[in-house]
């Protein structure tokens, strides 16, 4: 009974730290947003918290450079690809930022330090720890800050001069061309495929240069679209890919400092189309590999007459439904796939069950090795998606084997029970599938089942000690 109190004491102890967490959170934010706002003078400029879309006022026109602008930004004025023409150029330039994760800070803090006129941050994400290895504007005192927000208050103080304007929202069909109108550059560093058409579209309608790059694993890509006569995204990509073949960076994986090199040269062709130096990337596109150390230039297919969106007879004259194009969202931080019906599928709760019950399984654990030594449940057998998918014998003996040995301990029930999990429960689905399609002859009727929301899933609802990537 004094546990019980004890447990209920603790249980609304938590429950309001957590309460007085959010609302520091909330303040911390609406001090940021808020810190230049209020000191803005005329010339100056700050953090201002913009509805979205919200309609900007022109950036003002200057003649000459004020004696502070020529010490600031006196190193690159004597080069004379810019000299004091490109630095009023790019004073006179706003550049719009999709996203300000592994390639938007990069980018935004080198616009920043080289004196664009005006940075529009649009994120609808909040800063989490695992951001924080490679989205280099975000500091530990950030976690559960908008990223816009926290992105334009690191960016202030290493450059006040420039205009911020954060949109903490998703870009979405029914803002993204208003917003893209009012800006002169748009650089897309957003990490899924309907914002990439989004932008894309928005960026053809509204004729603006499109400085797009991308970043997973060990490699990078960088395009600009849209720019001088040169091919658009959907040109070059008149088809989504399906969804279930596209990984991101909490799949795959990504080293920081792959999109801090590609942000930063996304930053480079940004300040040579502002200042007038112009890009050649609307030609070609540069492919980076980190492992090799090795850049390639790769010549592009020329824009198509028959675009649906850039050609002679376009069929998209206004933004779309994306999402339903190419049939993923554009907000989820994780893909969820539905590929089995619910009744291939338990919860974490009822796994548990079944543990406190001890029924006799199997656990397929079917995630990649390097996931594997990361953290697992040490019941589990180890069997990589990729394993199953090439019908490995090898892996298929070993499976066979530990399921006999568990069917051992059950006295003959039809059908042995073999549950999969893997990260997320996307990856456990499919294998589930090709269990389901074992000859029963080798090895007995199973009935395969997968873990819905996967380890992950694990850790936040059955085992808060269990690690979480
Ligand atoms: N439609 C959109 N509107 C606004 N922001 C977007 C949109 N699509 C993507 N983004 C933002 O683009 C950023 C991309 O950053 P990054 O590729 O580093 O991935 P992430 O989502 O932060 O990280 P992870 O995948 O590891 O959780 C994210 O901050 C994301 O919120
Ligand atoms: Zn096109």
């Amino acid at each position: 009974m004094a546990g019980g109190a004890e447990a209920v004491r603790l249980g609304a102890e938590i429950e309001r730290r957590e309460r007085e967490l959010r609302g520091l959170r909330e303040r911390l934010a609406e001090v940021l947003a808020g810190e230049s706002g209020a000191d803005s003078e005329e010339g100056s400029a700050g953090v201002s918290a913009a509805a979205f879309p919200a309609e900007l006022p022109p950036l003002p026109a200057q003649a000459s450079l004020s004696a502070a602008a020529i010490l600031r930004y006196s190193r690159q004025l004597v080069l004379p690809e810019l000299g004091v023409r490109g630095q009023l150029r790019l004073a006179r330039c706003s550049v719009l930022v999709v996203g300000c994760g592994g390639l938007g800070c990069p980018l935004a803090q080198y616009l920043a330090a080289a004196g664009i006129g005006r940075l529009g941050l649009v994120d609808h994400d909040v800063v989490e720890t695992s951001n924080l290895h490679r989205q280099v504007l975000h500091g530990e005192a950030r976690r559960g800050l908008p990223k816009a927000v926290s992105a334009a208050a690191t960016l202030r103080l290493l450059n006040s001069t420039v205009h911020y304007v954060p949109y903490c929202g998703a870009l979405s069909p029914s803002t993204a061309l208003e917003l893209v109108r009012q800006y002169d550059v748009v650089a897309d560093c957003s990490d899924n495929v309907p914002t990439r058409y989004l932008v894309n579209d928005a960026c053809v309608l509204a004729g603006k240069p499109l400085v797009s790059g991308s970043a997973l694993r060990l490699e990078g890509q960088l395009v600009v679209y849209n720019y001088q006569g040169g091919p658009c995204y959907r040109c070059l990509f008149p088809k989504p890919p399906p969804p279930e073949t596209v990984t991101n960076c909490a799949d795959g994986g990504v080293l920081g400092v792959v999109p801090g090199i590609m942000g930063c040269i996304q930053a480079l062709e940004v300040l040579k189309i502002a200042s007038g130096m112009g890009s050649s990337f609307n030609q070609f596109m540069l492919m980076f590999d980190a492992r090799e150390g090795k850049f390639r230039n790769i010549k592009l297919r020329p824009k198509k007459a028959d675009c649906a969106v850039c050609g002679d007879n376009p069929s998209v004259t206004r933004l779309q439904d994306y999402e339903a194009f190419c049939g993923s969202s554009a907000t989820d931080k994780c893909r969820t796939l539905h590929l089995l019906s619910s009744k291939d599928r338990i919860s974490v709760e009822e796994y548990k069950k079944l543990l406190d019950e001890q029924v006799p399984h199997v656990l397929l654990d079917v995630r990649p090795q390097v996931e594997v030594d990361i953290c697992r449940l040490a019941h589990a057998v180890h069997i990589p998606l990729s394993k199953l998918e090439e019908k490995s014998e090898e892996y298929l003996e070993y499976l066979k084997k530990r399921i006999c040995e568990e069917k051992q301990r059950t006295n003959g029930q039809t059908s042995f029970p073999v549950y999969v999990v893997c990260k997320l429960g996307n990856d456990s689905q499919k294998a589930v599938r090709i269990i389901q399609e074992l000859p029963v002859k080798a090895y007995g009727p199973v009935l395969a089942k997968d873990i819905k929301g996967g380890l992950m899933a694990w850790a936040s609802k059955i085992d808060p000690t269990f690690p979480q990537y």
